[in-house]
């Protein structure tokens, strides 16, 4: 029997972190993609697969930006469904990892929360490397924030020259702390910037929980799809079922997925 809270048919994914339609975008005019639904072919892949043939997808986020910007609090508000309204810098880096489960497919994400200060920056961009999802940061209330984005773009791309494309998300964060009509005209600017860098635009707030849900579920399914759509070419030219792109684990009971969340920290 399945744990209270937690679906089912995969141990240890809590039942509020299974996707089975696909999440929209936060708004039209700055968006990755032009799709409503996932892909009709990995829609069909995850209904065949038999549960014990399935391989456990994970993907690694950068979350990225300049100090003090809200980058812990975004993280912590979604994993640990809290909010500070102290600040406490990373030092370095941090790390936690959200178990989902997507068209009833394991799929782990896992977060690289790294330190916005300058003094840090040599120990944060070590942990750029290998990652599928940039995620910039920005603070909707200081647009000096913002002008900073392609920066931190271009550091990412920098620890990643070679790889795959990286899935890019330009994040303002503080919506509460900004009127309406300021909004406005910081979301004008951000959506030309996420164009630029080809990125997808949000607008959360770690304080009131808006849109920070949408988010990351946002993320874990356009991560998962780009995932098992490679997956599946690949598959078309080598007769082996398993091919890991970035890591692809066999689920079985020799091999028990890692625990849900944990947290190093470097300095
Ligand atoms: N009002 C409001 N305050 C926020 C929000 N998000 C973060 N803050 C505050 O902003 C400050 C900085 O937040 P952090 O999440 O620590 O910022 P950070 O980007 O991780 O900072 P570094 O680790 O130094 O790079 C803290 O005092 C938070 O409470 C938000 O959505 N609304
Ligand atoms: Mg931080």
């Amino acid at each position: 029997m399945a744990e209270s809270g937690y679906h089912s048919r995969i141990a240890q994914v809590h039942s509020d972190r299974v996707v089975t339609k696909f999440p929209e975008a936060f708004c039209k005019a700055a968006r990755v993609d032009q799709k409503y639904d996932f892909d009709p072919r990995i829609r069909q892949s995850c209904s065949s697969e038999r549960i014990n043939n399935v391989s456990l997808k994970i993907c690694k986020m950068i979350i990225i930006g300049d100090v003090s910007v809200g980058k812990t609090s975004l993280v912590n508000r979604f994993c640990k469904k809290a909010f500070d309204k102290d600040y406490k810098a990373t030092i370095g880096v941090d790390f936690e990892v959200e178990r989902f489960e997507i068209l009833n497919t394991p799929f782990t994400l896992q977060m690289w929360d790294t330190a916005g200060q300058e003094r840090f920056q040599c120990i944060a961009a070590a942990y750029y490397r290998g990652a599928h999802i940039v995620s910039i940061v920005f603070d909707l209330s200081d647009i000096n924030t913002l002008a900073s984005a392609t920066k931190w773009l271009e550091a990412a791309q920098k620890e990643n020259k070679g790889a795959g494309e990286l899935l890019v998300f330009l994040v303002g964060t503080k919506k509460d702390l900004v009127a309406p009509q300021t909004y406005k005209e910081v979301e004008k600017e951000a959506i030309q910037v996420a164009r630029q860098l080809n990125a997808e635009y949000w607008a959360v707030s770690a304080k009131t929980n808006e849109k920070v849900r949408d988010f990351f579920f946002r993320v874990a399914s356009l991560s998962f799809e780009g995932t098992v759509l490679r997956e599946l070419e690949k598959r078309q030219f080598t007769p082996v079922s398993q091919i890991g792109d970035g890591v692809s684990i066999q689920l079985n009971r020799n091999n028990p997925p890692p625990p849900r969340s944990s947290k190093t920290q470097c300095c």
